[in-house]
Order: structure tokens, then C-alpha cells, then sequence
């Protein structure tokens, strides 16, 4: 980063430090607002890429160490976040994004970054609740179930394969990444970007209400049109995502 910082465009070898380092310099020179745009297909490295100029942009618009650097850390952490709940491994990508996202660095008159806003579009909704093999639902349900003595059993949760939305891909692990570590970097990021306890509180019983939702079967009952509940385990399931939602 250091090597690009300032150095004229086409100088160095391409790299996107370079794009983010010219749009920087024509903001706070030309003091209007700068886009980057960035394409392409699925796994062609556009969360990577963003990231990088995210990294880039808090490199050259942070305070120097020692100071306050919240915002710069919540600009940071913004992305294990986002991909925790929006991201799944797909055909193409083991951290498919399965949304669009704008994501929007405020500078003040000095060139430092003073706050940032990100706005999400699309996300694939049926990913929930329909999977097809070897892909995965959203990394934060595969977290959680990871989460062992802390909310995974406060939830009743068990092995992904437990569960109706997870089980219909028998793929449950990705190489190299261990869900219950992931599920630790989550929970960090929520308390840098400032989510309260009771909010993450709040987030993770719904996660695991949807999974139990998803156990729950019904068979015809004995009016016409009508149905009840399965079995004792299907009347398990209602029961705790009736306590959950609560
Ligand atoms: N700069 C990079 N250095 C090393 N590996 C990279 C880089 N960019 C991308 N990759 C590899 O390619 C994979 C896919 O990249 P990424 O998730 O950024 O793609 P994408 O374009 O955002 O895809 P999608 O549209 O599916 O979200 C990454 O998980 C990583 O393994």
C-alpha cells in the first residue's frame, strides 16, 4: 500500500491499490465525490477487490495509530459482517455474495475518513429456504450450529444435517474455514459495528427459529383441506420457534 500511496497512475504495476489511490487523490484535489465500480462475473473477485480498496481507502484516510479509529475498524469489519449473512458457497465460489452492495466512504475536508454508510440490494431470499447440492445456505446458519456451549445449545441446535434448510445439500464444511471460528469473528464484528447485545440477542434466536421452522411437517388432517402436525418431533420444532419468536 505504502508503494502506491501517491505514486502517478500507470507508474507501478496494475493494481486496484492503484485505482483506489487515483480516486482518493482527485477527492481531496478536485474535492468531488469519486465511484469506483466493480464488475464481473461470479468469482471473478469482487468482494476480494472491494475489500482491498476498502483496506486501501482506510489506509490512506485513517488517523494514525494511537488515535480513535473506530470508524475506519467499523468501515473494516463491515465485510466479515455482510458475508456472514449474505454470502453462501455457490458452484462458482465457495463466498458467493448473494447481494449487491453500495458501499459509501464519507471523507471530511482533511482527506479523513469521518463516516460510512452501506446500502445492500437483492438479496437471494430463496437461498433460505431451498438448497441444491454442494451448495450452502448462508454461512451464518452453519456459525451458529458451530456455536456449541454458547448459543447453539441455549436454541436447541444441532449438526446442520439436523435440519430440513441445511440438509438438502450434504455439503456442510468449506476447506480451510472452521464455522465455530467464523461464528467468533461475527459476533466481534457485530460489537465493532455497534449492534447491542439484545439486537445480536434478537438476530441469532430468529436464525435459529427459521431453521426449526423448517423441521416442522404436516400431514392431511381429517377435514377437508385441512392438516395438522406430523409427529411428536415435528411438534418439537413448532414449540421452539413459537418460544424463539416470542
Ligand atoms: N485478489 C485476490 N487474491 C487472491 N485470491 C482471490 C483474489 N480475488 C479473488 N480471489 C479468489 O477468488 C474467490 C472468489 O472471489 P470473490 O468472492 O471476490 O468473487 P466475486 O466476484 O465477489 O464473486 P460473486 O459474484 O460470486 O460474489 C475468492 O474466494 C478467492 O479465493
Amino acid at each position: 500500500m505504502e508503494q502506491y500511496k501517491g505514486a502517478p497512475f500507470g507508474e507501478l504495476s496494475p493494481h486496484v491499490f492503484a485505482v483506489a489511490d487515483a480516486s482518493y487523490r482527485a477527492m481531496v484535489n478536485e474535492h468531488k465525490s469519486q465511484s469506483i465500480l466493480v464488475s464481473g462475473e461470479s468469482g471473478a473477485g469482487k468482494t476480494e477487490t472491494t475489500k482491498l480498496i476498502m483496506q486501501y481507502l482506510t489506509y490512506v484516510g485513517g488517523r494514525t495509530v494511537g488515535d480513535d479509529r473506530t470508524v475506519e475498524q467499523q468501515v473494516l469489519e463491515s465485510n466479515p459482517l455482510l458475508e456472514a449473512f449474505g454470502n453462501a458457497r455457490t458452484v462458482r465460489n465457495d463466498n458467493s455474495s448473494r447481494f449487491g452492495k453500495f458501499v459509501e466512504i464519507q471523507f471530511d475536508t482533511n482527506g479523513r475518513i469521518s463516516g460510512a454508510a452501506i446500502r445492500t440490494y437483492l438479496l437471494e431470499r430463496s437461498r433460505v429456504v431451498q438448497i441444491t447440492d454442494p451448495e450452502r445456505n448462508y454461512h451464518c446458519f452453519y456459525q451458529l450450529c458451530a456455536s456449541g456451549g454458547q448459543d447453539a445449545e441455549k436454541y436447541k441446535l444441532e449438526h446442520p444435517s439436523h435440519f430440513h434448510y441445511l440438509n438438502q445439500s450434504k455439503t456442510y464444511e468449506l476447506d480451510g474455514i472452521s464455522n465455530a471460528e467464523e461464528y467468533v469473528k461475527t459476533r466481534r464484528a457485530m460489537d465493532i459495528v455497534g449492534i447491542s447485545s439484545e439486537d445480536q440477542e434478537a438476530i441469532f434466536r430468529i436464525l435459529a427459529a427459521i431453521l426449526h421452522l423448517g423441521n416442522i411437517e404436516f400431514s392431511p388432517g381429517k377435514e377437508h383441506d385441512s392438516s395438522v402436525i406430523k409427529d411428536q418431533k415435528s411438534s418439537f420444532h413448532l414449540q421452539i420457534a413459537a418460544d424463539l419468536f416470542m
